[in-house]
């Protein structure tokens, strides 16, 4: 199986602390993978180095085959890696469509007066597909700020794939939902897992043992562990890593 992502010695520091030390860690393609951790276990810095928020001050990030450390998100972007709902993407004022459609065009060459007008028909084709993907379309002349978190959270998803990305990273995708909307979203990345990668930081443990395929737990800036649900859940250094943090939800998650 051919990795999507491979990251060799991987090192961010703020001041005196290193968030991100020294990792080293491959994904193959065709699993859903998911990365767990205490807070403040550098999750969230891992994401913004392999996605260009952020320059690492040591290591290499190789991505599709491609050397991209250092580049600007927008390079990252267009091989094929997007990422999704931390970063609020959303215009407001506009309807649920205009906003899928503006990303979609945006993946085509610039606008210009000879355009022909089968570039549009194809770009409101594929904002239906994509609206549908999500199952948005219901809501697609809504305005985006009157959205329920959970279809925002849609909304989002459905931004990041107008990119047509190869690997889709999530960071915290149900955070702040309802069980409905949890059990929605966490069945849309399921199905989308089939057909791009991804890889989802998530805390709620049910559902990252649930349905990843291969987790890796980081704690200090470093990766702790790496197993399937059942490997991790009965992991010691991982228990360790989370006493005394959350003891009892994950006591409950892990013996679950
Ligand atoms: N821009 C920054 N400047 C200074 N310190 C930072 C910055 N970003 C993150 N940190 C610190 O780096 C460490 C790792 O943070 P990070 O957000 O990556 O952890 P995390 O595992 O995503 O945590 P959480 O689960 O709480 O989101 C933390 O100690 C955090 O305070």
């Amino acid at each position: 199986m051919s990795n999507i992502l491979s990251v060799r010695g991987l090192t961010k520091r703020f001041g005196g602390l290193t968030a991100v030390d020294d990792v080293e860690v491959d994904f193959d393609s065709g699993r859903l993978h998911a990365i767990i951790g205490p807070n403040g276990a550098g999750k969230t810095t891992f994401f913004n180095l392999i996605s260009g928020f952020l320059r690492p001050d040591e290591g290499r990030v190789e991505f599709d085959g491609h050397d991209i450390t250092g580049l600007k998100t927008h390079q990252i972007s267009k091989l094929g890696m997007a990422r999704t709902l931390q970063i609020k993407s959303v215009f407001n004022q506009l309807s649920v469509r205009e906003n899928v459609w503006i990303a979609a065009q945006a993946r085509l060459p610039w606008l210009h007066p000879f355009r022909p007008v089968s570039r549009f028909k194809a770009t409101d084709e594929k904002v239906d597909r994509l609206l549908e993907e999500v199952g948005l379309t219901r809501l697609a002349e809504r305005q985006a700020g009157t959205l329920s978190y959970g279809d925002m959270a849609l909304l989002e998803l459905g931004i990041a794939l107008a990119a047509e990305p190869r690997l889709l990273l999530l960071d915290e995708p149900i955070c702040g939902m309802s069980p409905q909307e949890t059990a929605h979203t966490v069945g849309k990345i399921v199905e989308l897992s089939k057909s791009i990668d991804v890889i989802l930081i998530e805390h709620d443990m049910e559902v990252v043992f649930d349905i990843a395929e291969d987790i890796v737990v980081m704690a200090q800036g470093g990766v702790l562990a790496r197993g399937t649900a059942k490997e991790i859940a009965t992991d010691e250094r991982v228990k360790e890593a989370y006493l005394g943090i959350d003891e009892d939800e994950l006591a409950g998650d892990l013996h679950a």
